[in-house]
């Protein structure tokens, strides 16, 4: 379903160069779950905004379902992401102008694959039932990071981009939330490539891959 294959990235900061990462390879087959781990300033969110398309590599291979996305225009990314990919960043990029009801089905819309019913389980399971005609500055921040996850179930992707997606949660809701997550990606068969710091949450998903000094240690 992805295969990442020899991946570099530099940035440059006040005239020096940062090696970031020196050679990344990893592959995650359909309905697989890993954990990206990593101390702080690894490289894992560098690695997730690559994979999503949102960066390019120096060099370095990423194929998604079969596509390799370095051969692809940036236009051709994003409809490949608007159809393959659910990604849930640290910042939730939800839209200010439109309720929670219409966040939580933004994607899928994109997609055309809004599913009224599917959105409105998704949104009870996760919480929100009481909060769909709301904006998402009527919420608090566990209650936005709640609505990206579902946003990105409800269109239904191929893969899940995850960069700590319960991070602004407290533990019970984080746990609440990761089994949510966890159950529905087994039931619909999707892949899950998930940044944590939790040893919990790592421990939960099928595999790890833990980055160390720009490589895969
Ligand atoms: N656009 C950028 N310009 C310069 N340096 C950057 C840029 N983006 C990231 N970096 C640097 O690259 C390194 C890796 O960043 P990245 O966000 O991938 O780490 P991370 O492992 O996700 O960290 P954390 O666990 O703290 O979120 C950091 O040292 C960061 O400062």
């Amino acid at each position: 379903m992805l295969s990442v294959r020899d991946l570099r990235k530099s940035y440059a900061l006040g005239g020096q160069t940062l090696q970031i990462l020196q050679g990344v390879s990893f592959d995650l087959a359909a309905g697989e779950t890993l954990a990206l781990t990593g101390e702080s300033g690894s490289g894992k969110s560098t690695i997730l905004h690559l994979v999503g398309g949102l960066d390019r590599p120096d060099a370095g291979q990423v194929v998604i379902d079969g596509r390799d996305i370095g051969a692809m225009s940036d236009k051709q990314q994003a409809q490949l992401r608007r159809t393959t990919l659910g990604i849930v960043f640290q910042q939730f990029n939800l839209i200010p102008s439109l309720t929670v009801a219409d966040n939580i089905a933004f994607q899928a819309r994109l997609a055309r694959r809004h599913d009224p019913s599917y959105a409105a389980d998704l949104a009870s399971e996760m919480g929100l039932a009481d909060q769909l005609t709301k904006y998402p500055e009527q919420l608090s921040g566990g209650q936005q990071q709640r609505v990206a996850i579902a946003r990105s179930l409800a269109a239904k992707p191929k893969i899940i981009l995850a960069d700590e997606p319960t991070g602004n949660l407290d533990e019970t809701s984080a746990d609440a939330v990761m089994a949510v997550m966890n159950q529905l990606v087994r039931e619909t068969g999707t892949a899950m490539l998930m940044v944590t710091h939790s040893e919990k949450i790592a421990h939960a998903m099928d595999r790890r891959l833990h980055l160390s000094h720009g490589q895969v240690a």
